[in-house]
């Protein structure tokens, strides 16, 4: 008898281009949310984006309450909670770049209201996802949360940002080739479940970049229109596969294991990029992809290097030899590699000096 069933949780409304911060309030009606939001915010997206939302939502005689959050961290979700119970507040609208929009997706988790995404920055693939990741504790992977109910993408306001956190949205993306090779080979060897919708989505998500990785400029909106449409394929495949495994493989695993070793030394989708270069090696060997993943990083300045990350040579090998260990998630890496495998392939791909 068939048992088999699964339930797919996507946003209702993707707003993606020119100037849609000014249609927030619309994007709300249509999803026939009533009564008062709390957006959650960070000191730079606050004046660029959730000040002018809060201004339209007071045109429609609307009060919002806005919060600011200083850093991703269990407290920053517990204050915005206590927010949204002390206004009374109907849904939540995270404003800013990860930190906002998943501290918003985590506190939603728990208040059970739904929220809006209105990323300022093309940073990550967490914008739409239905994965929420604040550092608990040891840990830095994300967990299952809900998908925003909508996603409104200001492309103008995606390219101004600083354009390093593009590029990190952008090697996050190019990073889903190792992860579904890392997903494909669980399946094969661990018979972890596997969706082939999700892998081809969140694979074709990365060649769609690549091929188009000469056309990333700072700036541009164009670009930001390239890299937010591939954001939010990555998500919408780890909403099918309710699970990151589409977008994180081993290179997140090292990226996570950086972020113990080296908090705050590099963004999120640089590191794993870094990852990346290294994992396709361990995958294919000298003549596998790891030198186009390496040149499409390079082609759009997303870091290739160590140094680059600003990570010194030990620290890579130390989060290579035990990242491992971090989640129970089969990869490439098996139960652990050797210091002088580890040395080898960061020296061959030109990860280490
Ligand atoms: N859910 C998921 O799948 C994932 C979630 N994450 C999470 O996302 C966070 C990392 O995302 P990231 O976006 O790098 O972090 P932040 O939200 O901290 O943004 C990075 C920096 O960019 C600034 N900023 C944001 N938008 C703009 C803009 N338009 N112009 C100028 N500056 C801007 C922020 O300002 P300010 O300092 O004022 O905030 C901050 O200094 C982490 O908390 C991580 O845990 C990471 C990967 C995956
Ligand atoms: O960053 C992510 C996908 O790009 C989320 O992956 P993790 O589950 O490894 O945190
Ligand atoms: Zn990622």
């Amino acid at each position: 008898m068939f048992e088999k069933s699964t339930w797919i949780r996507l946003p209702r409304n993707v707003v993606v281009g020119h100037d849609v911060l000014a249609e927030t309030v619309s994007v709300v009606d249509d999803l026939h949310l009533e009564g008062r939001p709390l957006l959650v915010t960070s000191p730079t997206p606050r004046k660029l984006a959730a000040e002018p939302i809060a201004a339209d939502f007071e045109e429609r005689g609307i009060e919002p309450a806005i919060v600011t959050v200083e850093e991703a961290s269990f407290e920053a979700v517990e204050s915005v909670i206590d927010a949204a119970e002390e206004v009374d507040a109907s849904y939540l609208i995270g404003v800013g770049g990860g930190k906002a929009i998943d501290i918003a997706k985590m506190a939603t988790d728990h208040l059970d209201t739904g929220f809006l995404s209105v990323p300022t920055a093309a940073s990550h693939d967490g914008i739409v996802s239905n994965r929420g990741s604040v550092p608990d504790g040891n840990t830095r992977h994300s967990v299952a949360a809900e998908p925003p109910l909508a996603v409104v993408a200001d492309t103008g306001i995606l390219a101004n940002a600083p354009w390093e956190l593009t590029t990190a949205g952008c090697a996050d993306i190019i990073s889903n080739y190792t992860a579904v090779m890392d997903w494909r080979l669980a399946h094969r060897l661990k018979n972890v479940e596997y969706s082939e919708y999700a892998a081809a989505l969140a694979e074709m998500t990365a060649e769609i970049l690549v091929g188009n990785a000469d056309m990333i400029r700072p700036g541009l909106e164009e670009s930001a229109w390239i890299v937010t449409k591939a954001l939010m394929s990555s998500g919408v495949a780890m909403s099918i596969a309710s699970s990151s495994r589409p977008a994180s493989g081993a290179e997140h695993l090292f990226s996570h294991q950086l972020d113990r070793l080296a908090p705050g030394a590099a963004l999120h989708g640089h590191q794993v990029g870094v990852g990346s270069i290294m994992t396709a090696y361990l995958h294919e060997g000298e003549s596998g992809i790891w030198t186009e993943i390496r040149d499409a990083l390079a082609s759009i300045d997303a870091p290739t290097t160590a140094a680059d990350l600003g990570i010194d040579d030990e620290t890579v090998i130390e989060a290579l030899t035990t990242c491992h260990a971090i989640r129970d998630r089969y990869t490439i890496l098996g139960d652990g590699m050797d210091e002088r495998a580890a040395r080898e392939v960061a020296v061959k791909t030109g990860v280490i000096g």
